[in-house]
């Protein structure tokens, strides 16, 4: 087919949960033709070595710094994505000479954009020498370096999905609702806004790892137990993030989780489930129009009481909420699936940011090309 090409999307979110896999057949423009996708999630002590990388990130001033452990994390973090390409490849019966490119999103341990700073662990070249596959990387530096927020990047994607779906409410608005939330409002004129709307699970699972010892909450379970306490959500809700007139990208730790004494464990992920369902309301009326209808992604749809705090307040405001897969998409690839289709974009010297998204000035490309070595 005509400019088609066959890419593979890597993702190891904010939640850093895992490395998300998608591969994808598109032109770059309208045609998306989603293929399979694998999920990988990491084992504990990785997870822990991430947070530490987090940590260590702190003192970077430049985007090649890399204090503490971010070296070794870097080189771990990479080798595991091309055992992840290849455990992938080997599932799906493909090999490496049919994939045009990889799409490699990398870890974010710091993101600035006050300082046009934004840090993703991962090292292209050596990706595209394990793997033989050619590898686009750092999409989000050019955006910050033209004064644009870096993220959300996801929102060219968004559009290109739109456009295929019969849908009976417009405007569309997509969440996803990952670490953190970000939205991408879909006019009827095909007018794209978008941005971070504020903590998504991030909060709760490092509130229910601290206080249960799990990783997150399953289902929404222990939030069902629990009440709202309201001042504790006002003090979220009440962050200048959401009545500045400019929008703001989020780093991990823009918000953090309540101290242990403040609230009890139950209470606690009923108030950071109604906090983060919240903060895509609030953040919506940035929004050039109220939106029909939220289709939401990610992690977070999974929580049932974040997501009755959701349809609740859209409710309110006359507008309907599907899950990704009620509109007959996938929310648990479609991050993996937005970096298949950036790559391809990058490849092409097509734009992947717009003043729209990301605050940038005009149309921007992105994204270093790393051939594997001969
Ligand atoms: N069954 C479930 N019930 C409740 N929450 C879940 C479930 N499965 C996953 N999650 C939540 O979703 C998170 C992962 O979501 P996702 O993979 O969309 O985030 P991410 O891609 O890492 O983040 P971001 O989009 O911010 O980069 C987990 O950390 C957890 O909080
Ligand atoms: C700096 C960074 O990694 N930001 C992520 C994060 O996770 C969700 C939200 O904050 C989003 O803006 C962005 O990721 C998505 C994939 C994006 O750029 O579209």
């Amino acid at each position: 087919m005509d400019g088609m090409k066959t890419a593979i999307g890597l993702m190891s979110g904010t939640s850093m949960d895992g490395i998300d896999i998608a591969l994808l057949h598109t032109d770059g423009g309208r045609r998306v033709e989603r293929g399979a996708f694998l999920g990988i999630p990491y084992e504990n002590a990785f997870r822990q070595r991430l947070k530490q990388a987090l940590e260590d990130a702190r003192v970077a001033r430049f985007r090649d710094d890399r204090p503490g452990c971010l070296l070794s994390v870097e080189d771990e973090l990479t080798r595991r994505h091309a055992e992840a390409v290849e455990k992938f490849l080997q599932l799906n019966g493909l090999s490496a000479s049919e994939i045009d490119v990889i799409g490699f999103h990398g870890q974010t341990v710091l993101h600035r954009p006050e300082q046009r700073l934004t840090i993703q662990l991962g090292d292209g070249q050596c990706l595209a020498d394990l793997t033989r596959i050619p590898v686009v990387f750092d999409m989000r530096a050019n955006d910050m370096a033209h004064g644009g927020q870096g993220a959300p990047l996801v929102p060219a994607y968004h559009a290109a999905l739109a456009e295929g779906l019969q849908l009976p409410e417009w405007p569309v608005c997509f969440v996803n609702i990952g670490g953190i939330s970000n939205l991408t409002f879909i006019g009827t004129d095909g007018e794209i806004v978008a941005y971070d709307s504020g903590p998504g699970n991030s909060l709760i699972d490092q509130w229910v790892d601290a206080n249960a010892g799990v990783p997150y909450d399953q289902g929404g379970l222990i939030a069902s137990e629990g009440q709202i306490d309201h001042d504790l959500a006002g003090t979220y809700l009440s962050q200048p993030f959401f009545t500045d007139k400019r929008r703001r990208s989020l780093d991990r730790n823009d918000f953090l989780p309540p101290a242990g004494h403040q609230v009890e464990l139950a209470d606690g992920a009923r108030t950071l489930a109604y906090v983060a369902a919240a903060s895509i309301i609030q953040s919506s009326k940035h929004l050039p129009e109220p939106p029909g209808l939220y289709v939401v992604c990610g992690g977070g749809r999974l929580n049932e009481v974040l997501m009755a705090d959701l349809r609740e307040l859209a409710g309110e405001r006359d507008a309907r909420v599907a899950t990704a897969e009620e509109a007959g998409l996938d929310g648990d690839a479609m991050e993996a699936e937005a970096w298949a289709y950036l790559a391809v974009r990058s490849m092409k010297g097509l734009p992947l940011t717009f003043p729209g998204t990301t605050g940038v000035p005009s149309p921007m490309k992105g994204g270093l090309v790393a051939s594997p070595s001969t």
